[in-house]
Formats: structure tokens, sequence, C-alpha cells
């Protein structure tokens, strides 16, 4: 026995709920997968939780800066962990609450795992559905080894980690991704004896050795990172033992983030009738999410190219758009932008820097330690690098660790959307005193490059223009 619908989603993260609202559109003949619980990974383990400790870490670390501002008694704070994770824990099921809520879908949503039977069957829960179209959107898990599950809540993820009552005094991170670099500093920052275990130098996603350079030492200044062989972990009498080389340190506890391995065990994939690639997955075409020529659409971090909420988001929907369409559509995709909530933020905005190797780019630069602003605030620690094409002066990325680097990246990513150049940037009014005022100066720095005098006065950042026609006020 089978029942026939019409459009079936499994997996109901970000990805998954995006298709179902155009699905919904369309149809109401659909049924929504989902493994494990509700609520996206997003809500429950991912961006909220640990956006929720960073501000707690954050909040506290401020009064490092207290003494500068004139302002006594700091060392009477103290972190009280246990609050810390209730309130991180209570606002983030808030969150999860609201997305339950509004992607509720009654009796067409059920608990199950989906294996595919084929390119429009599905099995759930030992019954088969047929659908005309299918939409893959199962995420992802943390990368975790199973000897590790023996040494119990002493070994964590980001699945486990906010669920603890409290946290050990010393903890090791594996890592330094995004989840390790927000996390060992949020920790570090809570008062906990933090090292992180690195194979390579490398940190936050970014590719500009020069970038990379400035954030190093402001993370070494929070917390121990040992660069060595990838770590073992074995039991302790007093914890977990964690050995790189000759390396070895005993942690209370570890935060493994070592990256993130695609939901695709015993999803029944290869029934597809096309041939996988070395992660598992089937081809598909990354505009329009179709999987070859067949009914069926992939979307979100299951495909890695591009493992972030608002791009998971972009691809559930292009996904559930193109279920319906004749004709899949393919999508330009948005300027690539990935921030990492560390302090100062990492962001790489448009192309990378690695991306941009062997290609003729003009370099503008600001370090933020002299930078006017970020003096005033404290925060005067950092490097933003822009990348511009040298022939046509268009903007095409930068990497920065910045103060307040989440909103200089956004408005960067915008210029790159619209193929600003760099004067085209200068020409845009920048207040004073602002951290923006920074970014102008790396701006200034690429054009004077273009300019046959040279250096950051041979600019102006306003085009010339006939005086009888502009400039004029109103
Ligand atoms: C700690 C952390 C912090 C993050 N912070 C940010 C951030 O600040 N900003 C940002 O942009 N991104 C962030 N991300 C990334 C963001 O969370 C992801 O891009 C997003 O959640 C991906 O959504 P998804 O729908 O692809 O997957 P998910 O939300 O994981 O949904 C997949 C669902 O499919 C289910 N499933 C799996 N297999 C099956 C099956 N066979 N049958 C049925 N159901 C199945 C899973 O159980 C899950 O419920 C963070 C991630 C983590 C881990
Ligand atoms: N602010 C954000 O937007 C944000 C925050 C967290 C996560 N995310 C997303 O979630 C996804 C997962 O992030 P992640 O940081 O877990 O993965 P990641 O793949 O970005 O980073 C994992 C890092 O661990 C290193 N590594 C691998 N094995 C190791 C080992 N044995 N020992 C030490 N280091 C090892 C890798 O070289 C890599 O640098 C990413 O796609 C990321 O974009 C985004």
């Amino acid at each position: 026995m089978h029942e026939n619908i019409d459009t079936l989603i499994i997996g109901a993260g970000s990805a998954g709920l995006a298709a179902l609202r155009e699905v919904r559109k369309r149809t109401d003949s659909f049924l929504i997968v989902n493994d494990g619980p509700w609520g996206t990974t997003c809500a429950r383990v991912g961006c909220m939780p640990s956006k929720l400790l960073i501000e707690a870490a954050n909040a506290f670390h401020r009064r490092n800066s207290f003494e500068a501002f004139g302002i006594r008694g700091a060392g009477q704070l103290h972190v009280d962990l246990p609050a810390v994770l209730h309130r991180v824990r209570s606002l983030r099921d808030g969150f999860v609450a609201g997305t339950i809520q509004d992607s509720d879908a009654g009796d067409r949503q059920i608990s199950g795992r989906a294996h595919l039977l084929g390119p429009d069957r599905v099995s759930v829960n030992g019954k088969e559905y047929r659908a005309r179209r299918i939409i893959i959107a199962t995420g992802t898990r943390p990368r975790f080894e199973n000897a590790w599950r023996s040494l119990g809540d002493r070994v964590l993820t980001t699945d486990s980690l906010f669920e603890q009552p409290t946290l050990g005094r010393r903890m090791a991170v594996l890592g330094l991704g995004a989840v390790g670099t927000e996390m060992a500093q949020a920790l570090a920052r809570l008062g906990i004896e933090v090292t992180a275990f690195v194979t390579r130098r490398s940190a936050a996603g970014l590719s500009d050795p020069e970038v990379l350079g400035a954030l190093w030492p402001l993370l070494e200044r929070e917390f121990a990172i040992h660069v060595g062989e990838r770590a073992r972990l074995a039991a302790h009498a007093h914890g977990v033992e964690v050995i790189s080389g000759d390396h070895r340190v005993v942690v209370d506890q570890v935060l493994v983030a070592s990256g993130r391995v695609p939901n695709v065990e015993g999803l029944g994939l290869d029934t597809l009738g096309v041939t996988l690639d070395e992660h598992g997955l089937p081809p598909f075409d990354r505009n329009s999410r179709q999987v070859a020529d067949l009914p069926v659409f992939i979307a979100g971090d299951l495909d890695p190219a591009r493992a972030l909420l608002h791009e998971a988001v972009d691809e559930g929907h292009i996904a559930g758009m193109n279920a319906f369409a004749g004709q899949p559509q393919g999508f330009r995709r948005r300027t690539a932008l990935a921030i990492t909530f560390s302090q100062p933020n990492a962001a790489v905005v448009g192309r990378s820097f690695k991306e941009l190797s062997g290609e003729d780019i003009v370099i503008g630069h600001i370090d933020f330690s002299r930078q006017g602003r970020a003096r005033i605030a404290q925060e005067n620690a950092g490097l933003l690098r822009v990348y511009a094409d040298r022939a046509t002066g268009r903007l095409l990325g930068s990497e920065m660790c910045a103060p307040a680097g989440e909103h200089l990246a956004h408005l960067l990513a915008l210029a790159v959307n619209n193929g600003l150049t760099v004067q085209q940037m200068l020409n845009m009014p920048i207040y004073h005193p602002v951290l923006e005022e920074g970014l102008r100066t790396a701006l200034r720095r690429a054009a004077s490059q273009w300019s046959a005098k040279g250096g950051d006065k041979a600019v102006s950042d306003l085009e010339a223009c006939d005086l009888n026609r502009c400039g004029v006020m109103d």
C-alpha cells in the first residue's frame, strides 16, 4: 500500500521550511518529514544559542576596558555560568517555539526518517509515499568520532554544549572554523581556560594571510592555540587528555568543532539512478537546485558550498519554486558573505583573497589600531582589506577582522552585489566620527593606486563636475 502526494519535503530545517512556504502556495497535497527535533538547527543548536552565548561573553569582557574609561570596581564582577546557560536556553526556546509555530503544517508534517526508494518514492516509518516532486533538505551534523562517545558529556558538540547545566573550568576546542573561533573566544571570555587545537594556522574561514595575521594574535591573547597533529582524546582521572604530537593538555571538557558532515547516510540517494560524488551527493545544478533532470531538488547545508542560514533559505525557496516550474530556472545567487562573530568580527565578502589569487587586483587596507572611533570605544584592533579589479576599478571582495565588521561587511556586500567601483563607493557620504571612515581609508588607499601621483592625498572622494551644473545648493 502506498499514498500518492504531490510534493514531499525531507528535512524541516531552514531550507526545508523555506521550500515549504513555496510549496504551500502551489498545492495542498504535500508532506514534510523531519527526523529528530523540530525547530531547525539554526534556532535550536546553531546561530541563535551561539550568538546568545557570545553576547553574554562579550558583556562580561567589556569590564576589561572599564579602567581605561575611568570606571572602577570591575574586578568585583563574576560570571554565574548556570545563569548564563539558562538565559541562552530560555531565549533559544522562544526562538524555537516561534519557528515551530510559524511553520506548523498540521497533519501534513510527520516525524520520522525518510528513505528514498527512487526519484518518486519515499518510505517513512514503514509507509511508502509516491510523490511527483521531492525536495531534499537534510542538513548536516557535527563531525564526531565514534570512539569519543565513551567519554560521555566530557566531549561536546554544539548539539550538546548549550544543554549543559554548567561548564568545566578548563576546555579544549578542536577546530577554529566559524564554530570553533566563535565558541573558543566566548568560552574564554566567560572565564574558562580554553586551549584550541588546530591542524593548520587558519581561523574563521579567512584566506588573506595579512588579515589572519592580524586576527591570530588577538585570539591568542585570549586563549591558547596549539597548531599540530590531529588531536586524539583519552580518558584521564581528572577529565580528558587531549594529545597532539608531543603536546598534551588535560581539560574538563572538549568542544569538537572540526566541521560538519552532510546527512546522506541511509537517505537512499543511490536509488535516484545517477552517479554520486565522493560526498555521497548526486549531480545537481547549484542555481536551480535540480538533481540531474529528475523531479528532485536539493537545498541547504547538505550541499556544503554555502552552508549559511541565508543561503539555505534561498536554496529552499529556489527548490520550492523550481519543483513546480515546467522548466526549472537558474537563479543568480547573492554576493558571498560570511561573518564569524568573533571580536573583532571576521568576515569574507564577495570573492576571497584566495579566489582572487593570480588576478590583477588593487588592494586597499585599514589598520584599526589607530582608527579614531575604534580608539574612542577601546576597540582599536583589526585589519580590513578591500580587493578591486585593476582594469575597471570594480570592487571584487574584502576580508577583514574589524570592529563592527558585521556591518562593514554588509555595506561592502551591497557594493559588490551592485558592481560598484571603488570611486563610486567613495562618493557615498560618510559621517564623522564612525568606523566607516576606516573603510573609506581602505578605499582611498586602493583608489590612490590608480592615481598618477600616488599616495593617499592624491585622490578626491568627489568626482569633478561642471560648477554650473552640480553641487548646487537647493
Ligand atoms: C553552532 C552553529 C552556529 C551557526 N551560526 C550561524 C550564523 O551565525 N549565521 C549563519 O548564517 N549560519 C550559521 N550557522 C549555519 C546554519 O545554522 C545552517 O546554514 C542552517 O541551519 C542550515 O539549514 P538546513 O535546513 O540546511 O539544515 P537543518 O536546519 O539542519 O535541517 C535539516 C533537518 O533535516 C533532518 N533530517 C536529516 N536526515 C533526515 C531524513 N533522512 N529524514 C528526515 N529528516 C531528516 C534533520 O534532523 C534536520 O531537522 C551555524 C551553524 C552552527 C552549527
Ligand atoms: N557566524 C556564522 O555564520 C557561523 C557560525 C558557526 C557556523 N557556521 C557555519 O557552520 C558550518 C560549520 O562550521 P564549523 O566551524 O564547524 O566547520 P568548518 O568546516 O568551517 O571548520 C572546521 C575547522 O576544523 C578544522 N579541523 C578539522 N578536523 C580537525 C581536527 N581533527 N582537529 C582540529 N581541527 C580540525 C578544519 O580544518 C576547519 O578549519 C560552516 O559552514 C559555517 O559557515 C556559520
